[in-house]
């Protein structure tokens, strides 16, 4: 990304941090193709999460892949990571280019209807790089995506279309919360990725 091109993309949020919503980078073609090789590629995995102490399934599903087969704790839970494949290494290679950031890793995840979502979090886990950036790529259904301040509660939407890019960056863990919410009106299913840094 150039720093022409950089300055077009604005930041949506109004203050503490940096969230820039770069819009579809992929066309339908590259979305139907990649969306399908991902749902039969991916080792799909109900999350498994410690929630005020108790272990919890969800119906959405998850995967993590990296550079390495490196161990990661997400809510609790320590797993390893499998290995980029073809696909993942082509679409952080696009990721990469659009966002002139670097990854290392990869979380990925399924929502099979609107009915799944994913409540308010920020990703501030101790292995992810402090205030690296995080790019999140969207296929399949167009959902609502929400942040929230930390402090004052203020809330930003955007609707996160098929083929798009949203990449967080700065000081956005640190002040913002973001979920994305459930919904009755959306009855098919999305895939998520979202390309981080860990420190291995
Ligand atoms: O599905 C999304 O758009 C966001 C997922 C997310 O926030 C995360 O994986 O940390
Ligand atoms: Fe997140």
């Amino acid at each position: 990304m150039d720093l022409f091109s950089s300055e077009k993309i604005k930041n949506i949020l109004p203050f503490d941090g940096v969230t820039n919503y770069h819009g579809i980078v992929l066309d339908k073609n590259q979305c139907d193709f990649f969306y399908q090789k991902l749902f039969e590629t991916i080792e799909w995995k109900n999350d498994e999460a410690i929630i005020f102490g108790k272990k919890i399934i969800t119906k959405r599903k998850v995967a993590w892949y990296g550079i390495s087969e490196f161990s990661y704790k997400y809510s609790g839970v320590t797993k390893t990571a499998n290995i980029f494949t073809k696909e993942l290494l082509e679409l952080k290679e696009v990721v990469e280019k659009e966002s002139g950031e670097t990854y290392n890793s990869c979380l990925l995840n399924l929502y099979h209807s609107g009915e799944e979502g994913m409540a308010y979090h920020s990703d501030g886990e101790k292995m992810l790089k402090k205030n690296g950036a995080i790019a999140s790529l969207s296929l399949g259904a167009e959902r609502k995506f929400s942040f929230k301040h930390k402090e004052n509660k203020q809330r930003i939407d955007i609707i996160l279309e098929r083929g798009s890019l949203l990449v967080m960056r700065e000081f956005t863990q640190t002040n913002w919360l973001h979920r994305l919410p459930p919904t009755k009106m959306v009855f098919t299913p999305r895939i998520n990725l979202t390309f981080r840094t860990i420190e291995l």
